[in-house]
């Protein structure tokens, strides 16, 4: 693998040496002066449209970051990840989350053996257990059809099958999903309500099965079902384990027949793909599951094969720097044009933010320029009434990926033209902003005084120039959802190379985890707890005194 400071790069240090002179570019005036900007800065991968000709790049400017990341190697990184080098070095794993999706089933080796038949078992058990539950053919203990699958799991563990279901809700089949992730009582206590515990399945997703939130709300949800008056004997038929860890489920009590395992070399945030994706599969059946992968395969393939001009993940990967790191943009909006989308954002919080979270580099040292980015992002138009303003007239820069379906799943009147026209008006309102004259024309035409053209006029200048990424697909189906998630994957793979990090460990999420197990038994007596900061104890006694 690839160790290079990328700051040490040629392409780097010309962007550096002249960035105030490219950072000045005006958008209008390169569309202005480039009648092929939007030929020659947009690619199609199937159908879906990639329109980033609204970035502040110029050919050389793209060159120069198509540069840096030849510098960086990437290519060869590229090539580890696939080839099963152990590239998650912290944890000695491979990374290997597209050979669940190999659907070319070519040979992929870890510790030189081919995973692909495992890989498939697992899938043909899936198969198998998801059309049994769905046919009605799979009974309950008292004989009745399963209605409701509950699915038990947080982080890569929920994240993916909720944001997947809610997606591709018009692919539903007749099963109910819900999903349980907090430890809060309340979700799993909501949850259960109107549940029936004859009809319902539990899905217990952890790649450890050692997760406190989802061991608690597993235990709860195993009462609750015993309390209905089925037997330990019962659990069987209604609880499934999706994990890596065959011992602790068969501690837990589940049937190991029931159990649909994973590997390492799968990351919890890159796992959707695998037997976590269970829940997806009961959602919206197997052949749609499949399809899914079948989208996503089809990226791994573009990624790995094309060149870095013409390459979807690199460039997104590149832009994203470009503004990280040049610009000093903190964050990224993902803004999906699209209801059924309303958990993407959430989703790749964790997909990007766990894997490019980092500070310190593959050499273990402290490092001094930005990585990760802050994502974040509802969907349109919701989210124009809420932070706009700030994307639009604040004082910082905010790069926005704009995703949209050309087809609605629920051609209503006008409504999918309306959402379209924003979804189109937002990216060319970003970029051209409206200058003081056309303001203050606008309000002469409004019939405002002088007095009041000039009190008002500054408030209603758009700055503009503010960058955008356009994602238009033709349709949200399993396969170009499954495309578009790979992309990003993707995208965050090529950053986490060029910032020379590790991107598939976690290790920032284990200080809180393991804090909280000692504060844990402190909360159980009514004694004052003195053993942390003055904060700390008085939170914790002021808790003490109210509950
Ligand atoms: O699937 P599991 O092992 O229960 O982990 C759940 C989540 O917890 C983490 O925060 C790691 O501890 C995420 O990386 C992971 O997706």
């Amino acid at each position: 693998m690839p160790n290079i400071d990328f700051t040490t790069t040629n392409a780097y240090k010309y962007l550096t040496d002249h960035f105030i002179d490219i950072a000045a570019i005006d958008l209008k005036a390169l569309f202005k002066s480039d009648n092929e900007r939007f030929t020659k800065f947009s690619t199609r991968f199937e159908d879906i449209l990639v329109d980033y000709s609204k970035n502040r790049v110029t050919d050389e400017t793209v060159a120069l970051l198509i540069q840096l990341a030849r510098e960086c190697r990437l290519k060869d990184a590229v090539g580890a990840m696939f080839s099963g080098e152990k590239i998650n070095v912290t944890e000695g794993r491979q990374v290997l989350h597209t050979a669940l999706r190999n659907q070319s089933n070519t040979p992929v080796l870890a510790d030189g053996k081919d995973v692909m038949p495992e890989v498939n078992a697992v899938l043909q058990q899936m198969k198998t257990f998801s059309e049994a539950v769905i046919s009605g053919e799979w009974k309950g203990f008292t004989g009745k059809q399963i209605t409701d699958v509950v699915n038990i799991g947080i982080g890569g563990s929920d994240l993916g099958p909720v944001m997947v279901t809610e997606a591709l809700k018009p692919y539903k089949t007749r099963l109910n999903l819900h999903f349980v992730s907090n430890v809060d009582g309340t979700h799993i206590a909501e949850t259960l309500k109107g549940l029936d515990p004859e009809t319902t399945m539990f899905l217990i997703a952890s790649k450890t099965f050692t997760t406190q939130e989802t061991m608690a709300n597993a235990h709860s949800a195993r009462d609750w079902f015993l309390a209905a008056g089925a037997k330990e004997a019962d659990v069987a038929k209604h609880f499934a384990a999706l994990s890596t860890n065959s011992k602790a489920v068969e501690a837990f009590g589940i049937d190991t027949a029931n159990m649909f395992v994973f590997w390492d070399w799968v990351g919890g945030r890159y796992s959707l793909w695998s037997a976590i994706g269970l829940s997806i599969a009961l959602s919206i059946g197997f052949d749609n599951f499949e399809e899914l992968l079948s989208g996503a395969h089809a990226m791994d393939n573009h990624f790995r094969a094309t060149e870095f001009e013409q390459n979807i993940p690199v460039i997104l990967a590149l832009l994203g720097i470009w503004y990280n790191n040049f610009f000093e943009a903190e964050t990224e909006a993902i803004l999906p044009y699209d209801q059924y989308m309303h958990r993407f954002a959430a989703y790749f919080q964790q997909g990007d933010m766990e894997s490019n979270g980092k500070s310190t580099d593959r050499n273990g040292k402290a490092i001094e320029y930005q990585t990760g980015p802050i994502i974040w992002g509802e969907p349109g138009t919701n989210g124009q009434h809420a932070f706009y303003q700030l994307i639009h007239q604040g004082t910082k820069l905010i790069p926005c990926d704009f995703i949209a379906p050309a087809q609605s799943h629920n051609p209503l009147g006008e409504h999918h033209q309306m959402l379209l026209s924003n979804f189109f008006a937002q990216t060319e309102a970003l970029m051209n902003g409206k200058t003081y004259d056309v303001v203050v024309e606008e309000l002469k035409a409004a019939g405002k005084s002088e007095a009041e053209i000039e009190q008002l006029a500054p408030f209603k200048v758009f700055e503009g120039n503010r960058p955008t990424n356009s994602i238009l697909v033709k349709k949200i189906t399993p396969r170009s959802l499954g495309s578009l998630i790979a992309m990003y994957e993707h995208k965050i793979f090529v950053q986490g190379i060029i910032w020379n990090i590790y991107s598939f460990d976690q290790w920032g999420v284990e200080l809180g985890k393991q804090l909280a197990g000692k504060i844990l038994p402190e909360l159980k007596g009514d004694e004052e707890v003195s053993s942390h900061d003055a904060s700390t104890n008085g939170l914790i006694n002021a808790y003490k005194g109210w509950r």
